[in-house]
């Protein structure tokens, strides 16, 4: 997949009181097949609106888009032949039962009714959804209800995924299933993902490689790896009190004007030197009274992204 300065502007109201928000500013990207590749970045960076452009959805401003030889900016049609999409909505299948969904993407994307219905009997029994697959996907819980279209999209095996978000309200039972689903399609299919998240954990653990997106563009893309040595020799500590924090003591009244504080938890990235020497101080007399908890961790992408000048204090939604 090749994304050559994907331009994207949307464009609301009219006359004076017309606003332009550029939601994709010069976007370029090389995906290579077999990789699970992420698109990491706060509300609003743009990656929807880059997604929706790959999959045909959404025609850019200017810029293109290719997949497997394919110019999806002349030819959207094309799209849905190639990739299999899992958007942050909830489908026109809402009205439809787990097994159903399942069945009638599979019929979309050209199966016979036989091929559909084993097709989707085999993805539901994959993700474990056989106890639920006769009900209807708007009576299911939020988590259900999303690992039931993600079991829609697999059906008709396509060589690309688009999943946005694909985890977002799952239980890590659900979100397991997902993960080893995504990486049996990869063994045996060579099967190429691009997934929307922002869960960082996830990121580091699923991915390949990672373009992290903020306003519109890409500011890094490498392996989550990769992206975490920028802040290497960092580490974050994180300090919880059990009600006011103890001003009274110096060495927290010095903290406060570099920590991040969110009510009662502070974080502070630093040196392990420094990191050792607060925890000394926070851990004895009367900031020890106060303290509820703590803990001293490695860099994650979150803070490597934090480095690359992200806005909005993090990625967390
Ligand atoms: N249909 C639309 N009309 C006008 N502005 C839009 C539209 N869709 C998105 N935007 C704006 O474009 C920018 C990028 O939005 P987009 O949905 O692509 O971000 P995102 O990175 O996917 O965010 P999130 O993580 O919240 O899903 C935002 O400022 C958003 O408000």
């Amino acid at each position: 997949m090749a994304v050559r300065d994907l331009v994207r502007t949307y464009r609301s109201g009219r006359g004076a009181a017309a606003t332009e928000i550029r939601a994709n500013d010069g976007i370029s990207l090389t995906v290579r097949q077999g990789e699970v590749f992420g698109l990491l970045g706060p509300n609003g960076a743009g990656k929807s609106t880059l997604v929706r452009q790959l999959t045909g959805l959404l025609r850019p401003d200017s810029g293109s888009v290719e997949l497997l030889g394919h110019d999806i900016v002349r030819h959207p049609e094309r799209a849905a032949r190639l990739l299999g999409y899992l958007g942050q909505e909830s489908t026109a299948l809402d009205e439809l039962t787990v097994a159903l969904a399942a069945e009638t993407t599979g019929r979309l994307r050209g199966l016979t009714r036989a091929q559909a219905r084993g097709a989707a009997a085999d993805v539901l029994t994959e993700l474990g959804l056989e106890p639920i697959a006769a009900r209807p996907l708007a009576k299911l819980s939020g988590g259900q209800r999303r690992l039931a279209c993600f079991a829609a999209t697999l059906v008709g095996e396509r060589p690309l995924l688009v999943l946005d978000e694909p985890t977002t309200g799952m239980d890590p039972v659900a979100r397991r299933a997902v993960w080893s689903a995504v990486d049996r399609r990869r063994a045996e299919h060579g099967t190429t993902v691009l997934l929307v998240t922002h869960n960082v954990i996830e990121a580091e653990t699923v991915l390949d490689r990672v373009a992290v997106v903020d306003d519109g563009r890409v500011i890094a893309c490498d392996t989550p790896g990769g992206l975490k040595a920028l802040v290497d020799g960092d580490v974050r500590l994180d300090l919880v009190w059990r009600d006011e924090a103890p001003l009274g003591v110096p060495a927290v009244a010095a903290l406060r004007e570099r920590a991040e504080c969110t009510g009662r938890r502070w974080t502070v990235r630093t040196t392990p030197e420094q990191a050792r020497e607060l925890v000394a101080a926070v851990t004895t007399g009367p900031a020890f009274a106060a303290l509820d908890d703590f803990t001293l961790a490695t860099p994650s992408l979150e803070d490597a992204y934090l480095k690359l000048g992200g806005r909005h204090g993090g990625l967390a939604k």
